[in-house]
């Protein structure tokens, strides 16, 4: 099977692909606070930031200080920090700088709107969480979230819940030929499969409401007192059904899970062909045939995908794949559910 090689894309795309705001002024933050204390944004909640301290794991409330001017500040950002750093209440702090990020998932309001915003920074993963049944899957959705992990350069996990209602065949079988691991699994069942893929890694989960991914985050982070089922807002507020927000992983576990309960779809309208087309590196050699401007649809169109698997260097399925990933972009193809 094809070996995708995601960690290609961090450096370049993120620099190549011009944010809003630019990256160059980020780092020229730097010389004026060399004595700012490091940590990493775990919320953030109507212009107020926590940052986890690095060192000391003190957890701090800050404002982004006036000389980041509009700079997005995103959960999963490595941020310098001044001023006061106990984690008193009461006590605020100031963020200072953001540090180049190494991945940036992103989404527009909606594919119309031309302002990318960052979901999160500096993930390595991205959990697709859906139900096996009750919600049924929804294949068009699940792809626009395979393309969001994919051009933002996460690696995509397809997490299968609620197997004691459904079987997950269909579903295996469809991402088997996108080559993305799945894991299935039901309330009460053994995590060890899903941890060990976390183990080390910030990993985002995305899902619908009703998939049970509330259920999964409380098992796998216990004390997260996410709200399930009909309650939602419930302790804190607002605020912890809405934001988007890092978990530590419970030791001898590393890393994080990324809950991002606000967060239903993803825009693609950035999205290129070639941004999907990275991901299959078997169809490469056939794309740099194309006609230039190639969407890659069909060979009608002078796509010479077609022509390039039939001369044996891909599958017939692999091309069918990234095709509906390609149209995923545009066509939110909702209907498509597999027979439960
Ligand atoms: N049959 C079955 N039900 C489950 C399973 N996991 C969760 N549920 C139920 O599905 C419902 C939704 O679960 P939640 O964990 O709240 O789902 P969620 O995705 O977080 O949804 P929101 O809280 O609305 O964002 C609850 O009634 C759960 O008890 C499972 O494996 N099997
Ligand atoms: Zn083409």
């Amino acid at each position: 099977m094809a070996q995708r090689d995601t960690r290609r894309l961090d450096e370049d795309d993120v620099r190549n692909r011009p944010t809003r705001y630019g990256s160059r002024a980020r780092t020229k933050q730097r010389p004026a606070h060399e004595d700012a204390a490091s940590g990493m944004v775990v919320t953030v909640d109507r212009g107020r930031f926590t940052v986890l301290l690095n060192d000391s794991g003190v957890q701090l409330t800050a404002m982004r200080a006036r000389e980041l001017g509009r700079t997005a500040i995103a959960v999963g950002d490595q941020v310098g920090v001044v001023g006061n750093l106990t984690g008193e209440p009461d006590t605020l702090s100031r963020i200072v700088r953001v540090n180049e990020r190494r991945t940036v998932l992103r989404r527009t309001a909606d594919d119309n709107d031309p302002y990318e915003r960052v979901i999160v920074a500096n993930a390595d993963q991205l959990l697709i969480v859906t139900a096996l049944a009750d919600p049924p899957p929804v294949f068009g959705l699940i792809d626009r979230c395979v393309v969001a992990a994919l051009t933002a350069g996460l690696e995509p996990i397809l997490l299968l819940t609620k197997a004691d209602l459904a079987s997950p065949d269909v579903v295996l079988r469809n991402y088997a030929e996108l080559d993305i691991p799945a894991i299935v699994t039901s309330r009460g069942a053994d995590l060890d499969a899903i941890r060990a893929i976390l183990d080390g890694k910030v990993t985002v989960f995305v899902g619908h409401s009703g998939v049970g991914k509330s259920t999964l985050v409380n098992a796998l982070v216990p004390g997260a007192l996410r709200s399930t089922g009909v309650v939602s807002g419930m302790g804190k507020g607002r605020h912890t059904s809405t934001s988007v927000f890092a978990l530590a992983l419970p030791p001898p576990q590393r890393g994080w899970v990324i809950d991002t309960p606000g967060v239903r779809s993803f825009g693609l309208a950035h999205v290129s062909a070639d941004d999907v087309l990275w991901a299959f590196p078997d169809l490469e050699g056939g794309a740099v045939q194309c006609p230039g401007s190639c969407e890659h649809l069909s060979a009608a169109d002078g796509c010479r995908l077609d022509a390039w698997v039939e001369q044996g260097h891909s599958s017939p399925a692999r091309l069918e794949g990234f095709r509906r990933l390609l149209s995923s972009r545009t066509d939110l193809g909702g209907a498509v559910t597999p027979p439960s």
